[in-house]
């Protein structure tokens, strides 16, 4: 469904992506995992259409998104799920889930929203400012559901959130991939990412140099670790 190849990236006169290729199919969870400065924040920032100093092919369901600008990227059903999260303080959850406009191709009704996230129902009168990190991530995860993603495009979701924490997103994000929604993530939590993803690309210096399944990343764990330098 979601096909990138060859994908280069600049900054300036600096490249920083040396033609990095990696598939989500539909229902499918992959994580990019790699140490700071490997490149995978820009990789998903060029397939959302975020980082326009780019080459290479990005297609979702046969459809080239190269030429189309980002809101027109998130009509054919990506969905970005920002690291900052993207929580309006001032408003309700009830309000920042129906805020933004339906644009994707498979949005959610409230009803269906609620319940998958039950925690967001009992909150949905509280001010954003009110929430826990979890509960903003949730939030946050919702609202492009609502918004009509098919595919789910995560930065970090886990970054300084506590343990008991970190462990409900990954329980959310694999009920979220059995609804068939399908899920890219850049992860260096790599306990969370085999607890959610399917597969792993290493990415390193703008490359991929391995693809693992689960079974690789409990059998390699600690090389990796060392590898992200964690
Ligand atoms: N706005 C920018 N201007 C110039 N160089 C940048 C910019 N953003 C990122 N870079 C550089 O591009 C390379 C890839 O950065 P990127 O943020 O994609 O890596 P990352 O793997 O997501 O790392 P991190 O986990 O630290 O965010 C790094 O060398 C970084 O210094």
């Amino acid at each position: 469904m979601l096909r990138v190849q060859g994908l280069k990236a600049w900054y300036g006169e600096a490249q920083v992506l040396f033609g990095v290729d990696l598939e989500v199919k539909e229902g499918e969870a992959v994580t990019l995992v790699g140490r700071n400065g490997a490149g995978k924040t820009t990789t998903l920032k060029s397939i959302i259409g975020l980082h326009r100093s780019v080459q290479g092919q990005i297609q979702l369901n046969g459809h080239d998104l190269s030429p189309l600008p980002p809101h027109l990227r998130a009509r054919l059903g990506l969905g970005w799920v920002p690291e900052d999260r993207g929580i309006y303080a001032s408003l309700s959850v009830e309000e920042n889930l129906i805020l933004p406009p339906v644009v994707g191709p498979e949005p959610w009704s409230l009803e269906r929203i609620y319940s998958l996230f039950p925690r967001l129902k009992e909150r949905r009168r509280h001010p954003g400012s009110k929430l826990s990190g979890g509960e903003q991530q949730m939030l946050a995860i919702a609202r492009v559901l609502r918004m009509g993603a098919s595919i789910l495009l995560l930065d970090e979701p886990t970054e300084g959130l506590a343990p008991l924490l970190v462990q409900q997103i990954g329980t959310l994000l694999s009920e979220v991939k059995a609804h068939g929604i399908s899920v890219l993530l850049v992860e260096q939590n790599l306990r969370f990412a085999s607890q959610v993803a399917d597969r792993h690309y290493l990415l390193s210096q703008g490359q991929v140099v391995e693809v693992l399944d689960n079974s690789q990343i409990a059998l390699k764990e600690r090389e990796l670790l060392q590898h992200l330098g964690i």
